[in-house]
């Protein structure tokens, strides 16, 4: 382990990935990897999940192709310093910031959606300049295979490079140095990251879960609210970080929200969702297991059928859930869709606010204030109004946790700003010494009183006088410069046969020296 991080950095201090071009290669060769072998992948992912083909193409690959896309169209602008606003001490010197790759990265994925999970934070590390290593989930263990196999055919195979395992592996790589570890998984999990990051003084980028909630105000359309929910909260078979964990509504909504979330399901996987091609199946037995002890004591108003052989869980739905059972104290990450009646919005408001902070927050409602005011008054990840999951498909935003949902983001440019370090660089001339007296000792009443005048901008009326005087003196000097040079002109215009007096700004020996070429001629 020690040794294939020690040939990452080598790698890294070559400083071949630092190059535009380069970058820009490596993330073509990275597109050309995905289209080329967009079976093989596939392939892998759908064994992974039980999972369609198509759905792996529309929730993964879709957003890989669009990532790098994205990234190749904006890096050129990017990756160029940016000049930044002066003061007064710095007016003549360059000022720019140059982003700058942070060195060797570690990213840990997760098996949720393994591929674009490993895949969009690299092309983030990559175009900013970094070298790479990554781990793939090991309970997704197709996908971490293909990436294995797949990178090293297209990418730099010592910058960016591929470690499989476990828990122990995962722990001894923990015990490397890394110049940032981006980690997607558990709350717990990320605790044991940024612990063994602290040894180190490693910055960490860590994509957490949480409990997502989601508002249904009384005055909505109750159908269009419920295809939306059931699509964001099934898709995956509900193990999707940003789904909507349960619902906070009036209890006089309950019952239709059940109904039409029961005739949204037929409508998406049909009466027999066994059959579903749309219809995923849970990652292992423990998180199966983990799933079903959720439903214990529950009140199920539809759904709940199981099958450990095949690790299915129906779309279900609870009712009149106590907020203080299992189901309501744990991220669910499954196809188990609680609703906690409240009295009204400042009863859903303080619900949110009690608990730790999300990763994402969904209000329904016709009322644009309403959800404003949810928004002002609570605090998560992301928020759609009137949709579920959308805002992580736009990458102009930044998509990550607050509080124990996570630190950090990324997607777009903000996963370049995440690999990289804004480095300010102030460029000086070892001319105009004069005007560094003010900072240098001995230090004075009246050198303070210039600091103030000219960094905070305190005027005063006596260094005001002082510095009109200043200018009136250089504006002076300035005339009476012009004043003379046009009296030297003089004797030119009376006397043109006058060689010595010619041109006037230069001395009288150069004078004479021209004077003699011209006459020669
Ligand atoms: N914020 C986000 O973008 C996302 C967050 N998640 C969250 O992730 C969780 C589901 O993922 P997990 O089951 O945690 O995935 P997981 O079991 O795949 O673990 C994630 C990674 O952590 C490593 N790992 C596991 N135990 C470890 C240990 N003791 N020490 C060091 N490394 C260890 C694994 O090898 C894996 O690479 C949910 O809470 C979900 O909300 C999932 C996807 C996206
Ligand atoms: C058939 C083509 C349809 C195109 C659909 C585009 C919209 C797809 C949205 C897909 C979202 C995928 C969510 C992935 C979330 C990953 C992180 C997480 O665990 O929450």
């Amino acid at each position: 382990m020690e040794l294939e991080v020690r040939r990452v950095r080598q790698a890294f201090l070559s400083g071949r990935s630092r190059p535009l071009r380069f970058r820009l290669q490596q993330l073509e060769a990275l597109r050309r990897m995905v289209q080329e072998r967009e079976k093989d992948i596939l392939t892998a992912i759908a064994a992974d999940l039980c999972k369609s083909e198509f759905n792996v193409y529309s929730q993964e690959v879709i957003t890989v192709l669009g990532e790098i896309d994205f990234m190749l169209e904006n890096l050129p602008e990017w990756v160029t310093a940016k000049p930044v606003k002066k003061n007064v001490l710095t007016m003549l010197d360059e000022a720019y910031i140059q982003p700058q790759p942070l060195g060797v990265v570690l990213i840990i994925g997760a098996w949720n959606y393994p591929f674009v999970l490993t895949i969009q934070p690299l092309i983030g590390a990559i175009a900013a300049g970094n070298a790479v290593i990554i781990k793939p989930s090991e309970l997704s263990e197709n996908t971490a295979k293909i990436l294995a196999k797949l990178l090293p055919q297209y990418l730099d195979q010592d910058l960016y490079i591929v470690i499989n395992g476990g828990v122990e592996e995962t722990t001894e790589l923990l015990k490397q140095r890394f110049d940032h570890i981006f980690y997607t998984g558990n709350t717990a999990v990320g605790k044991i990251v940024m612990e063994a990051a602290a040894k180190h003084l490693t910055p960490v980028t860590l994509e957490l879960g949480g409990k997502s909630p989601c508002y249904i105000d009384k005055d909505c359309d109750l159908d269009i609210v419920c295809r939306r929910i059931t699509w964001g909260k099934y898709m995956n078979c509900g193990q999707t970080c940003i789904a909507p964990d349960y619902i906070l509504c009036e209890a006089s909504l309950q019952n239709q929200i059940v109904w039409k979330i029961k005739e949204t399901v037929k409508e998406f996987y049909g009466e027999n969702i066994k059959e579903s091609p749309d219809y995923e199946r849970i990652i292992n037995l423990r998180h199966f297991k983990r799933i079903l002890s959720l439903l214990e004591g529950q009140k199920i108003a539809f759904g709940g059928e199981t099958d450990e052989a095949t690790r299915y869980i129906a779309p279900t739905v609870l009712t009149d859930v106590d907020p203080k059972t299992k189901v309501m104290q744990e991220e669910i990450f499954g196809p188990i869709l609680p609703i906690v009646p409240v009295k009204n919005v400042d009863e859903a408001i303080n619900f949110i606010n009690e608990r730790e902070k999300p990763l994402a927050l969904y209000v329904f409602s016709h009322n644009h204030k309403l959800i404003k005011r949810m928004i002002d008054e609570t605090s998560s990840g992301g928020v759609t109004g009137n949709d579920v999951i959308m805002h992580f498909t736009l990458n102009s935003f930044p998509f990550g946790g607050v509080g124990s949902s996570g630190m950090g983001a990324y997607h777009g440019k903000h996963s370049f700003d995440t690999f990289s370090h804004q480095r300010p660089c102030l460029l000086k001339s070892l001319k105009r010494e004069g005007a560094n007296k003010l900072r240098y000792p001995p230090n004075s009443q009246s050198k303070v009183d210039w600091g103030k005048f000219f960094l905070l901008k305190r005027f005063n009326k006596e260094k005001l006088g002082l510095l009109l005087l200043t200018f009136l003196g250089i504006v002076a000097a300035v005339l009476v410069k012009e004043v003379s040079s046009v009296s030297a002109w003089l004797p030119i215009v009376w006397d043109v046969r006058s060689p010595c007096a010619w041109p006037p700004h230069l001395g009288s020996e150069a004078r004479l020296c021209l004077a003699a070429t011209t006459s020669r001629k």
